[in-house]
């Protein structure tokens, strides 16, 4: 059965054992229908996330709420608040909705205070507008922000401690807590500009007898490569993730309930048709998916949820390697 929407499987819990900075490029075997010839060698992307090239700087919370949580600053300004259109949230009493922005200008990075309650402080002085340099610290109602420039050696530790506060360990989607803070940004943002988001919840057809006859590892394994078709079907503003021991999401921005179908079918027909070979042994590996459009402008987090949940629940209930769609 699929675990109910608040489930996190304790294999999601001890992720943090991971350790990004080992990644190797492993190979596993998947045939597919367009391989007659038999198995085809599959490179994931176990260099995971981490974008190459040049890094931008960026402000990462080091204290307080939204710890972790990092906005680049590239060429567009960063908004820091509470409000969920901001493009660091820090959804924290003693933070304003819009409280500071940082941008850059020329080649200085620059910080300005928007008339927050609680000031901004920047190295414990409050501030209207200053120049930010490498390492100081923004306080931010109770949160503290550390500025890392570009040039920073500290820049890759924090993009690793990044990655580990918002990855899932074994496939390097999206965790669950970091999809669910980007699933409450979306919904806001489709209820102010009254547009489009979906949600697809996809879980693993029967999974427990693989596990049972392959073993945890190569149950581990498939669920590795039904990541990786899940990242070759997404485009580049959606947003994927593992919410669950063999549950993933998918949030479609911009995206009807029709739309949202034909993309869950394409994904389920592609999952069907790639054989896996847990333990050596081929296997055909199904999902059943459900889907679940917001309603605008009523709509919120645990209704799109729990239409999403309802459908998978159909989806299962109909016989498995399926699509639903909540009505
Ligand atoms: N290998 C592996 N298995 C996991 C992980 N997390 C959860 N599981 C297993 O996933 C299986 C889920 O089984 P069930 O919830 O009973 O569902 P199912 O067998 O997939 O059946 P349906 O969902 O009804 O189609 C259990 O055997 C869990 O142990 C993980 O991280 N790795």
């Amino acid at each position: 059965m699929a675990p109910p929407v608040g489930h996190v499987a304790p294999a999601i819990l001890a992720e943090t054992a991971h350790r990004f900075g080992d990644r190797v490029h492993s190979s596993v075997a998947m045939s597919t229908p367009d391989d007659p010839s038999g198995i085809t060698q599959r490179t994931l992307l176990s260099g995971g996330p981490l974008r190459p090239g040049p890094r931008s700087a960026c402000v990462v919370v080091i204290h307080g709420e939204g710890l972790g949580r990092r906005a680049d600053i590239g060429a567009a300004p960063v908004l820091v608040g509470r409000s969920q259109e901001a493009d660091l949230v820090i959804a924290h009493k003693s933070v304003s909705r819009e409280h500071c922005r940082i941008w850059l200008d020329g080649d200085a990075y620059r910080i300005l205070d928007l008339g927050a309650t609680n000031r901004t402080r920047l190295n414990d002085a409050p501030i209207e507008d200053a120049t930010l340099a490498d390492g100081d610290h923004v306080v931010v109602g109770e949160s503290i922000l550390k500025f890392i420039g570009q040039t920073s050696v500290e820049a890759r530790y924090h993009e690793e401690i990044y990655q580990l506060a918002t990855h899932d360990a074994l496939t390097e989607l999206y965790n669950r807590r970091h999809f669910m803070e980007m699933l409450d940004k979306e919904i806001a943002r489709a209820l102010r500009h009254r547009r489009n988001l979906a949600l697809c919840i996809v879980d693993v057809d029967l999974f427990k007898p693989v596990n049972d006859t392959f073993g945890h590892i190569a149950g581990d394994e498939v669920l590795r490569l039904i990541a990786a078709i899940v990242r070759e079907h997404v485009r580049g503003d959606d947003i994927a993730s593992r919410i669950g021991g063999e549950e993933f999401a998918v949030l479609l921005p911009e995206c009807d309930a029709e739309a949202a179908k034909s993309f869950a079918e394409r994904l389920r027909a592609a999952i069907a048709d790639a054989r896996f070979a847990p333990g050596g042994s081929p296997r055909r590996i199904t999902v059943s998916v459900g889907v679940a459009s917001l309603a605008v402008p009523e709509g919120n987090r645990s209704a799109l949820l729990a239409a999403a949940d309802a459908a998978l629940y159909r989806a299962k209930h109909e016989g498995r390697d399926r699509v639903c769609v909540a009505p």
